[in-house]
């Protein structure tokens, strides 16, 4: 890109912000964004490392962009492509997640699964993420994202932020990484500069206010929201922070970076709450604010809620679906029209709360279909960590075998196996495929498959 010329109102806006260094930004833009990726640390896999982003063991900049779409480990969720300022969202997280106690975390904005799956990498089994998305056509990448990560530990929810009001007190932390005005992705989106105006950055100010008040109520007391926008505008960051400071009872938490990490902390006017901005040019991601602060009040009563009446589940049939996870008595199963599901076991509780007050769009790993003595596998069940390999047929493909099989192609192995198998390609599963006398039927997503061919 050559000679970006930004909206005079917004570089002014910029001027005055301290630590803020304008000539080192203007050649920032002038040159691409870096490229990361965060590994998956549930998905060992041979993914070459390159240098490590500071703020993120799991973060690595590459060299240059390679192919995704005809990397097979990248469908397998072996990582996640995520600009490296994003994932000191996670760094916030590990900073104040409490070591010795189970915690309920909700990712309020959650498509497409950026932060929901930084945050769920940095959860153990008995904790549970709550990834909503408010726009109904952005929840099928949220949930595929978080397919991918494999966990069994998460739920998605397609709600407005509202509706969460009503689960007092029920989230140890919320991450709200707001719809915003998106100045800091003119790097990566040079368009987007045109749509840039005061009054859009308004607007979404008092879209941020709105959806901050909405969600509040479901904070515990003493437990954490982390705000983040990727916009440098003072309304939308700092101000928010006072704004919240003014009406709600939260106290500012410090966290300590590396001066040479290049973040400039900043603190609001009013309650001097500290934020964190990333500039491309002084660190090496595209634009981000973050903030943490600590809720002091109490939202009233944690609700109490009765318990669902249980399913009754036939004993058989459960035995059957234990028999494909690893680990069994580690999770809750239960039956959802026919598919069965299951949620690591701690959670059983939290889904019927969630499950009266919200649209629950995806819980846990769903396992698959029983039809007589036979499961008919599902996509979620290959691609989780919770499945017991033993348990089933595995047919290894190489890398031309496996982009067929990705783009749902015919494929004809050389095998005398029969039935279900799972595709694997470098230790890691792709999907299920069908192995019959004389064919493979390919199971892989029709949604998901990809398009194009290696050039
Ligand atoms: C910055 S993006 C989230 C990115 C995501 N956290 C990630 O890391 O991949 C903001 C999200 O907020 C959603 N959104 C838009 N309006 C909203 C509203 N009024 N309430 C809640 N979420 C909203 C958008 O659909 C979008 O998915």
């Amino acid at each position: 890109m050559n000679n970006v010329i930004f909206p005079e109102n917004f570089i002014n806006s910029l001027r005055v912000e301290s630590g803020f260094n304008e000539q080192n930004f203007v050649n920032a833009h002038q040159n691409g964004a870096p490229v990361s990726i965060r590994i998956n640390p549930f998905k060992p896999s041979g993914v070459k490392n390159g240098r490590q982003v500071p703020w993120c063991d799991e973060g690595f900049y590459l060299e240059n962009r390679p192919s995704f779409t005809f990397d097979p480990l990248f469908h397998a969720g072996a990582y996640y492509v995520q600009e490296a300022s994003s994932m000191f969202i996670g760094y916030i997280f590990n900073y104040i997640k409490p070591n010795d106690e189970a915690i309920k975390v909700l990712d309020l904005c959650g498509a497409p699964g950026g932060k929901s799956t930084l945050i769920n990498s940095a959860l153990n089994k008995d904790d549970l993420l709550v990834a909503n998305e408010i726009i109904k056509t952005r929840v099928p990448i949220l949930s595929d994202n978080l397919t991918r990560w494999g966990t069994a530990n998460s739920i998605v929810t397609n709600n407005d932020p509202r509706d969460f009001s009503k689960l007092k007190g029920f989230f140890d932390v919320m991450i709200v990484d707001a719809p915003c005005s998106g100045s800091g992705m003119f790097r990566k989106d040079p368009e987007a500069m045109n749509e840039w105006s005061e009054a859009n950055v308004q607007l979404c100010h008092q879209r941020q206010q709105r959806i901050l008040a909405d969600v509040y109520p479901a904070l515990k007391e003493d437990g954490y929201l982390i705000y983040s926008t990727c916009s440098y505008s003072h309304q939308e960051n700092e101000d928010i922070l006072d704004w919240l400071c003014d009406e709600f009872d939260l106290e500012t938490v410090e966290i300590p970076v590396d001066a040479a990490w290049g973040i400039v902390v900043s603190r609001s006017e009013k309650y001097s709450a500290f934020g964190y901005r990333f500039y491309p040019g002084q660190v090496e991601g595209e634009g981000l604010f973050a903030a943490c602060l600590k809720k002091k009040d109490n939202s009233g009563e944690v609700s109490a809620y009765k318990n669902n009446a249980q399913q009754k589940l036939p004993a058989r049939e459960i035995d059957m679906v234990r028999s494909y996870i690893d680990q069994p008595d580690d999770y809750y199963y239960l039956k959802v029209n026919d598919d069965w599901l299951a949620i690591s076991r701690e959670h059983k509780e939290s889904l019927n709360t969630l499950h009266k007050q919200l649209y629950i769009k995806k819980s846990g790993v769903r396992i698959g279909k029983l039809a007589g003595n036979d499961l008919i596998p599902d996509h979620e069940l290959a691609l989780s960590n919770i499945i017991n390999k033993d348990a089933v047929l595995q047919t290894v493909l190489n890398y031309d075998d496996a982009i067929a099989y990705l783009r749902k192609d015919n494929l004809i192995l050389d095998t005398t196996d029969k039935g279900w198998s799972l595709i694997e390609y470098e230790g890691l599963s792709l999907g299920w495929a069908k192995l019959l006398p004389n064919r493979v039927n390919n199971y892989y997503p029709k949604e998901l498959r990809i398009l194009s061919k290696p050039i």
